[in-house]
């Protein structure tokens, strides 16, 4: 689903800086006592990421992933440690990041047109109107601006909530699993036309999935994660699949390693 931002003053396009300096959050928020497992969470993290960027997030199931674009969307707040978007630090839901997710939370009364107007608020009618169109337009749902959700396919619903998180011209775009519902060839096709759009518009997208040959393919780096920490963070180019496996645990011929449970690696 995407998340709608309660400020939605549509923000600038401009593709935002990412930094995490020390970022630490834990559920419980404290120190575990003696003998029990630490408390679930991340951190600490230090992560940058430049404007224009593009950086997938992989790791385990329990690794922090979520946790940590919950941070980033400003959902949670950090017991210790700064995020800080295009420089300014995050208190909240921000208007410059918008989150999709793998549900798309549409609103089945409006129609797609008035599903993608929703963050635009703001706008005087011709200037939503035009951003509606170019939105749909990146998300190859021209002509589409007048159906009602419920006759959309599962990959053009997805499309429906890119199509709104991108029309508020995002500084940093977060999506968490976003294509994970879908078959493998809508999968594959929308990253395809995600990444085409990075490539046009050159927003800083962080894009989480546990689908390793899908982060190798389209983000530009790779950040993976384990037990709430960074254990890889290196150049797609320069990434082979075996390093990302090691993370996940998975040995040479595919087995499960002693450390991890492979259940996520595909
Ligand atoms: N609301 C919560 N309360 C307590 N612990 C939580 C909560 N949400 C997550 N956790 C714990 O925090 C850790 C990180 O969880 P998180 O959901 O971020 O992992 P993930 O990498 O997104 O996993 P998955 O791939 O299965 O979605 C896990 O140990 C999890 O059990």
């Amino acid at each position: 689903m995407t998340r709608p931002i309660p400020d939605p003053t549509p923000a600038s396009g401009a593709a935002a800086s990412l930094d995490l300096d020390g970022v630490t959050f834990r559920f419980h928020g404290r120190a575990a006592p003696a003998g029990a497992l630490p408390a679930a969470g991340v951190g600490p993290l230090d992560l940058h990421v430049t404007p224009g960027e593009f950086l997938c997030i992989v790791g385990p199931s329990g690794s922090g992933k979520s946790t940590l674009l919950n941070l980033l969307s400003g959902f949670l707040t950090p017991q210790r440690g700064e995020i800080r978007v295009g420089g300014v630090p995050l208190r909240g839901p921000h208007r410059q990041l918008t989150l999709v997710q793998q549900e798309p939370a549409l609103f089945p009364w409006l129609t797609v047109a008035g599903n993608v107007a929703f963050g635009l608020r703001g706008l005087r009618r011709p200037e939503r109107d035009a951003r509606v169109q170019e939105a749909l337009g990146l998300v190859g749902l021209d002509g589409y601006g007048a159906r009602r959700v419920h006759e959309l396919s599962g990959g053009q619903r997805q499309r429906v909530s890119l199509a709104r998180a991108l029309a508020v011209r995002p500084g940093l775009l977060l999506l968490d699993e976003p294509f994970s519902a879908l078959d493998v060839q809508t999968r594959a096709a929308l990253g395809r036309e995600l990444r085409g759009i990075w490539e046009r518009q050159r927003i800083t997208v962080v894009f989480v999935t546990h689908h390793l040959d899908e982060a190798l393919s389209l983000g530009e780096r790779v950040v993976a994660l384990r037990d709430g920490q960074v254990s890889l963070d290196e150049a797609s180019a320069g990434l082979s699949r075996a390093a990302l496996d090691a993370v996940f645990g998975v040995g040479p011929a595919g087995a499960p390693g002693p450390a991890r449970t492979a259940a996520h690696a595909h």
